[in-house]
């Protein structure tokens, strides 16, 4: 593998999960396969479990790590061509790439869309540069349009806690106060429409996904009716796709409690994390039995350590 940027860049899902579960119950199995290769691991935004959990898996295959925190500590890139760069920009993200390319082995980048332009977004302008540029293997650490190792973790944790063999998994929109990006949702759904799940997406009218990830999807606006019989609840919130980035308004309750899940069949809980409490997932989900989000946050490593793995086999 030498890019890692969507489930169409995996030629063997079930394998891949396989190699997951087999590295989480033997962490160290591979510890020298990455003896004297780096990563690095590039951020343009905030993370918590990516940062932590892509370090720990690297760590695990004996890779050095390096994290630049590119947006607070870097110079200020410029992303567009044929600028002249007489405002703040200070390094094109041509030569920053390169250079991270003669530093590394692989590199994870991590690029948020700006919500803004949706063409310049879901063409993936700023990470496809980045690959371009630089030269190396490498692994989205969630770009503008996809979060593939969140997904590949769901489906871990998908796997490993389902108590049938096709079980019913429900992504349903929660409320936010601000627009978040498609990234979450478009790359879960991209994944279970690829899995051995009955699938369904509930969103209120306004906020549908664009269709490029949610063929074979059952959609629906009627969140309850969505809920029922089912085995695993996704919870997210996201911005419309058209309008772009915008909030439609919405007047019914879409926040989950625990008489929501009454007609689910003891439906497990999971978000990617982070959550705003009482505004996308209540208190009484999230401290209550039905959670899985940290079980499910601590599947990144393992997601994380069976990419890893095969870019270093690659090599
Ligand atoms: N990496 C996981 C999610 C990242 C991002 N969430 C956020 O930006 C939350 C921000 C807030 O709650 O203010 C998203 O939805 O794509
Ligand atoms: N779920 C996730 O990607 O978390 P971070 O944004 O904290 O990395």
């Amino acid at each position: 593998m030498k890019l890692f940027s969507s489930v169409n860049d995996v030629t063997d899902l079930d394998a891949l999960v396989a190699q997951a579960l087999q590295l989480k119950a033997d962490p160290f199995a591979h510890q020298y396969l990455g003896k004297n290769k780096t990563l690095a691991l590039v951020f343009m935004n905030p993370s918590l479990r990516t940062r932590m959990s892509t370090q720990k898996a690297a760590r695990n295959l004996g890779m050095d790590v390096m994290v630049l925190n590119v947006d607070k500590e870097g110079w200020a890139l410029e992303l567009r061509d044929n600028v002249i760069m007489n405002g703040t920009t200070v390094e094109h993200i041509r030569e920053a790439a390169g250079v991270m390319g003669e530093y590394a082995d692989i590199i994870g980048l991590r690029a948020f869309p700006g919500l803004k332009d949706r063409d310049e977004d879901y063409t993936e302008m700023i990470f496809n540069k980045f690959v371009q540029f630089c030269g190396k293997p490498v692994v989205s650490l969630e770009s503008a349009t996809r979060h593939p190792l969140q997904s590949l973790a769901d489906l871990v944790t998908i796997t490993e806690l389902k108590i049938r063999s096709r079980p019913k998994v429900v992504l349903t929109w929660a409320p936010h106060v601000k627009p978040l990006p498609q990234a979450v949702p478009n790359s879960f759904a991209e994944w279970m429409c690829k899995a051995d799940v009955d699938f369904v997406i509930a969103q209120p009218k306004g906020y549908e996904l664009s269709t490029k990830f949610t063929q074979g999807a059952t959609i629906t606006y009627n969140q309850q009716e969505a809920l029922a019989d089912a085995d695993f609840i996704y919870v997210k919130n996201w911005s419309a796709y058209e309008p772009y980035g915008k909030m439609p308004e919405v007047t019914e309750d879409w926040l989950l409690k625990n008489d929501s899940l009454k007609i689910t069949n003891n439906a497990k809980v999971m978000h990617c994390l982070p959550v705003r409490r009482n505004l996308e997932l209540s208190d009484e989900i999230l401290d209550g039995p039905h959670s899985v989000v940290v079980h499910e946050a601590g599947n990144r490593v393992w997601a994380a350590q069976a990419v890893l793995k095969q870019m270093l086999e690659n090599l």
